[in-house]
């Protein structure tokens, strides 16, 4: 499976600000990039953290990208992913809309209640793991399992960083917005533990001004020890 990760931050690397609402931080151009880059996806994928901030519905929008995709033979809006361990993704969530396919990806150990709650709501409910948080090396089995062969990772922080951390990222693309949010709890791009010795080692491909910011894209080439 082919995984990039997308993200949109401020001038300082933040995602959103302490507040962890969404912040509208692209510009028309880079909306309508990322809607094309949905449009390429098998899935669009999102840590729960992200649902219950932002209640996204990850759909493409461009009516002439979606016909594209059903010309082709695929659903008009791309799967969505929420990595979940323990279900709390609410059953009105505007991920569970009916637009497309929605997997929930709980641990073994997400309660029964919480599982049939989103199998009522019209989730796909796929376990990964044999512990209290999902395992990605085998959530994205699960998903390659089920036709996926390219996968959109927007975020947020932590799953990002726990995509790094499995070596599970091959592209990342960054729209840096001319705005500084701050906030020493605000989310970055890379959150979770961070990394110390040995870093993930990126090559850049791309840098180009978009709207008012700059899009800045990578190809991921493994590891890095840090004192180099
Ligand atoms: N500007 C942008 O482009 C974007 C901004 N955002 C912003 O980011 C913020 C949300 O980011 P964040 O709080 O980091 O949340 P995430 O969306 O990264 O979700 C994190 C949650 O995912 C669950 N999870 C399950 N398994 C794992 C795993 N293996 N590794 C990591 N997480 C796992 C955890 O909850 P549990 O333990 O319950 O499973 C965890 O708390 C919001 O403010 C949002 O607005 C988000 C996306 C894009
Ligand atoms: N690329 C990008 N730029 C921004 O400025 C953003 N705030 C985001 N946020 C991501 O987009 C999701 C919402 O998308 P829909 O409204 O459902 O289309 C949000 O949840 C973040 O993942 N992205």
């Amino acid at each position: 499976m082919e995984v990039f990760v997308n993200a949109a931050v401020s001038a300082d690397g933040k995602l959103s600000t302490r507040r962890r609402e969404q912040v509208r931080i692209s510009g028309p151009d880079d909306f309508a990039r990322v809607d094309r880059l949905r449009a390429d996806a098998d899935a669009v994928l999102v840590g729960v953290g992200t649902v219950l901030a932002d209640d996204p519905r990850l759909t493409v929008d461009d009516p002439s990208l979606r016909a594209a995709r059903t010309d082709r033979g695929d659903p008009a809006t791309p799967a969505r992913v929420v990595v979940d361990s323990t279900g709390r993704t609410p059953a009105d969530a505007r991920i569970l809309d009916d637009a497309a396919t929605t997997y929930v990806v709980v641990a073994s150990a997400a309660p029964d209640s919480r599982r049939r709650a989103l199998d009522r709501a019209g989730a796909e409910v796929v376990v990964a793991g044999d512990d209290d948080r999902v395992a990605l090396d085998d959530a994205f089995s699960a998903l390659s399992a089920r036709g996926i062969d390219r996968l959109m990772v927007e975020g947020g922080g932590e799953i990002i960083f726990s995509c790094f951390a499995a070596g599970l990222v091959d592209e990342l693309s960054v729209y840096v917005g001319s705005l500084v949010l701050g906030g020493r709890d605000a989310p970055t791009l890379v959150d979770g533990d961070g990394f110390v010795e040995s870093v993930p080692d990126l090559r850049l491909e791309e840098v180009r001004r978009v709207d008012d910011g700059v899009l800045l894209e990578y190809g991921v080439d493994g590891w890095v020890e840090t004192d180099r």
